[in-house]
C-alpha cells in the first residue's frame, strides 16, 4: 500500500472554482454535483475567487467611474499603475528584481519582441538551438524570425533531440551541442520545461555555458512559471517569456510575462516602442520623444487590459497567501511523486526502457523524468497501439477526470499543489485503469 500523507487531502487553497462533474460533460458520473478531478493547470489554471471577484470590481470601476479610474481609482489601484502589484509578485515567481519584469502581451508576442532586440545574427554566429519539437508557436517564431533576416530556418535553427530509444534530452548532449557549435550559435533558446514531456531542463547551466560560448540565451518559462522555483537574476538567465494562464491561473489569453536581466538594461533598448514603455512621469504629458521606463517595462507597448491584469493579481495574491514558490514545490512534489508512484503500481505500466510503441495491448510509459530535480508538476503518458490513447483520454473524461491528449500520443496530468489533492491523483488512476481495462475487451 502507498503510504497516505493526509496532509494532501486538503487543498492547499480553497480559493479556486473547480467544476463540476456535469458541467465538464463527465456524462457517466452519476454524482453529478461533485467537483470534476481537474489535472489540466498546466494547460489553464483554474479560476480564483481573488480573480473573479478583481474583475468584478474593475468592472463596476469602470461602469461607475469611466475614464476616471485611470487616475482616480475607489481601490486606489489606478489603472495607469495597474501592473505595479503584479509586477512585484511576478518578480518573485521567477525569482527576479522588480526592475526584470513586465507584466505584458503574450506569450508569443513578448518572444518576438525579445528575439527582435536579442536575436542579432552575423555572417558567421547566426544560429538558433532549441529542443527539438518545442511548442510549435514558438518554432514558427524561430522560423519567421530567421526568414525576417533573410536566413534559411533549414540552416539556422539547430534542435537537440533525445537519443535513440529516449524519450527526454540529456544535460550533457545539449551542453555538448552548446560546446560544439556554439561559435555560430546567435541564441540558445529552451523552454524551461517541455510542454510535451514535461521534461524541466537544467536553466542555470545551460544558460552558463551558452554564455561561455558567446550565445544570448533566452527561455519559454510557460510551464515553468509557478510550477516549479526560478532564480532568473542569479542563474544570469538574459531574457525570458511566459504566459501566465497555466499554474499562475491569470485566465485564458491572460495577460503575459516578460524578464529582461538587468545587465541589459543600459545596452538594450526596446525596439518597437509604445507608449506604455515611456515613463509614467511624463506619459501624459504626450512628448515627441520616447523615454523608456529603466528595465523590462520599457518593452511595454500599450495599456494593458485591466481586466486581465486583475484577474492575474487575484490568482497571484493566493499564491502570496500560500508562501509562494517554496511551499508550492514541496507540496508538487508530494503530489507528482505520489502519482508517479501509483501509475507504476499499475499493471498496466510498461517501463519506458523497454516500451514498445507498436504493441497492441493496453498500456502506458511515464517519458517525463522520473527524477523529481528533472520535472515539475506534469507527467506524461505515453500509450501503445494507435487509438488507445483517445479511447482512454475520451473515458477520462466521461468519468471526470480532465487531463488533457497531446497529439500524437500522450496524455498530461498535472496535479497543480495549489488546489489538486492526493484524492485527485488517487482517482485519476483508479479511471485510467478503468479505461485500459475498457479498452482490452
Ligand atoms: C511552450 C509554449 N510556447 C508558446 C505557447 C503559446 O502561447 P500563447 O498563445 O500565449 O502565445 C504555449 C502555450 O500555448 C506554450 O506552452
Ligand atoms: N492556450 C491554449 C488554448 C487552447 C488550447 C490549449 C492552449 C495551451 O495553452 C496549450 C499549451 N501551451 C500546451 O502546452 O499544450
Amino acid at each position: 500500500m502507498f503510504p497516505r500523507d493526509t496532509s494532501l487531502d486538503i487543498p492547499l487553497s480553497d480559493d479556486f472554482n473547480v467544476p463540476t462533474n456535469q458541467q465538464v460533460g463527465a456524462t457517466s458520473r452519476s454524482d453529478k454535483e461533485s467537483n470534476c478531478v481537474y489535472l489540466c493547470g498546466n494547460s489553464l489554471g483554474l479560476l480564483s475567487k481573488s480573480s473573479a471577484a478583481l474583475v468584478q470590481e474593475e468592472l463596476q470601476v469602470w461602469g461607475t467611474r469611466a475614464v476616471l479610474g485611470h487616475f482616480d481609482h475607489p481601490d486606489n489601484r489606478p489603472w495607469t499603475k495597474c501592473t505595479d502589484e503584479v509586477n512585484a509578485l511576478l518578480a518573485e515567481v521567477v525569482g527576479a528584481n522588480e526592475i526584470e519584469v513586465a507584466c505584458m502581451g503574450t506569450l508569443t508576442n513578448n518572444l518576438h519582441l525579445m528575439m527582435d532586440s536579442f536575436y542579432k545574427p552575423t555572417a558567421t554566429r547566426y544560429k538558433i538551438l532549441c529542443e527539438a519539437k518545442a511548442f510549435p508557436s514558438d518554432q514558427y517564431a524561430f522560423a519567421s524570425q530567421a526568414l525576417a533576416h533573410g536566413l534559411d530556418p533549414a540552416t539556422t535553427i539547430i534542435e537537440v533531440s533525445p537519443r535513440p530509444g529516449e524519450f527526454t534530452l540529456r544535460e550533457e548532449d545539449i551542453l555538448a551541442t552548446i560546446d560544439k557549435e556554439g561559435d555560430s550559435i546567435a541564441l540558445v533558446l529552451f523552454s524551461g520545461i517541455q510542454y510535451y514531456t514535461g521534461q524541466w531542463f537544467p536553466i542555470e547551466s545551460i544558460t552558463r555555458k551558452a554564455q561561455e560560448k558567446g550565445c544570448i540565451c533566452g527561455w519559454d518559462l510557460a510551464h515553468a512559471a509557478g510550477n516549479v522555483p526560478l532564480s532568473l537574476h542569479d542563474w544570469n538567465v538574459d531574457f525570458a517569456v511566459w504566459c501566465t494562464y497555466k499554474y499562475i491561473n491569470s485566465g485564458p489569453g491572460g495577460i503575459a510575462g516578460l524578464f529582461v536581466h538587468e545587465k541589459w538594461h543600459e545596452i538594450e533598448q526596446p525596439k518597437f516602442a509604445g507608449w506604455w514603455g515611456h515613463e509614467l512621469s511624463t506619459r501624459f504629458k504626450m512628448p515627441p520623444k520616447f523615454s523608456p521606463i529603466k528595465g523590462a517595462q520599457g518593452f511595454q507597448q500599450s495599456n494593458p487590459s485591466v481586466l486581465a491584469v486583475v484577474s492575474l493579481l487575484g490568482s497571484l495574491r493566493v499564491f502570496k497567501k500560500a508562501g509562494m514558490i517554496g511551499p508550492l514545490r514541496e507540496r508538487s512534489l508530494k503530489l507528482t511523486g505520489a502519482l508517479d508512484q501509483m501509475l507504476r503500481q499499475s499493471k498496466y505500466f510498461v517501463a519506458p526502457e523497454v516500451f514498445d510503441k507498436q504493441s497492441t495491448k493496453p498500456g502506458f510509459t511515464i517519458i517525463t523524468p522520473s527524477e523529481p530535480s528533472q520535472r515539475g508538476a506534469q507527467l506524461s503518458l505515453l500509450f501503445t497501439g494507435s487509438d488507445i490513447m483517445v479511447k482512454v483520454f475520451d473515458y477520462l473524461v466521461k468519468n471526470g477526470v480532465i487531463g488533457d491528449e497531446r497529439e500524437p500520443d500522450v496524455i498530461r496530468l498535472a496535479p497543480a499543489p495549489l488546489y489538486n489533492t492526493l484524492k485527485d491523483c488517487e482517482h485519476a488512476v483508479a479511471i485510467l485503469e478503468e479505461a485500459l481495462a475498457s479498452v482490452s475487451l
